[in-house]
């Protein structure tokens, strides 16, 4: 499986933020994304995920799935942790897992492995930053997608939680997945890097 961007452009609020955009991403990969702060690379990954317009230019997954879009056939984990916070921690994954077709690891193990499983019972509005970013982690071990699109996906998280976080990814890269993080910091695992260009 391979991601293949060719010469990608987006434009947002009237304002061509990149453009002429190539790369590649192949299966068993993991590319951080990296560039000044305004380059693009939230764009870019809500793009590839199907939440942002393509203004030119093509993105394919070749070896995917042809009935599927590249967004149903990966995750994104955005700024924003999306839950519902009336409801359990368990109910929350149990509502994305049943959402986003399921296929990967159980519930509770998932829960277990980002060490929320003492808190299964808790509304999530009442997670502190990190937890919630955990939660939101999740769905990408009870819902099996070959593309993880992940945006600073560290922030929030203590030291212990981002070394679980890069064994997360270190397992889906070695069972054939593809990474592509958006991120200031160090990643925790060997990457390829993708910089894009210098923010005006
Ligand atoms: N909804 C929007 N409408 C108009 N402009 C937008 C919108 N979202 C982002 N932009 C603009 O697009 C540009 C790229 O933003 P983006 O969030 O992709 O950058 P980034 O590289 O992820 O930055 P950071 O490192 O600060 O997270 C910025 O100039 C931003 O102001």
């Amino acid at each position: 499986m391979r991601l293949v961007a060719e010469g990608l452009a987006c434009l947002r609020g009237g304002r061509m933020v990149f453009e002429g955009l190539g790369f590649a991403i192949e299966a068993g990969e993991a590319v951080e994304l990296v560039g000044p702060n305004g380059v693009g690379k939230s764009s870019l990954i809500r793009l590839i995920a199907g939440l942002v317009r393509i203004e030119a230019g093509l993105l394919r997954l070749e070896g995917g799935d042809d009935e599927a879009t590249i967004a149903e056939q990966a995750h994104y984990c955005g700024h924003q942790d999306a839950f519902k916070p009336a409801l359990t921690v368990a109910e929350n994954i149990a509502f994305w897992s049943d959402f986003l077709g399921g296929g990967g690891i159980g519930r509770e193990a998932a829960l277990a492995r980002l060490g929320l499983d003492h808190l299964a019972d808790l509304p999530a509005g009442y997670l502190s930053a990190g937890q919630r970013r955990r939660l939101a982690l999740s769905r990408l071990l009870t819902v099996r997608r070959p593309l993880w699109l992940l945006d600073e996906p560290m922030a929030a998280l203590d030291q212990a939680s981002q070394t679980v976080l890069g064994a997360l990814m270190s397992d889906h890269i070695a069972a054939g997945g593809m990474v592509l993080a958006a991120t200031h910091g160090p990643l925790g695992i060997p990457a390829r890097r993708l910089a894009l260009g210098r923010a005006s």
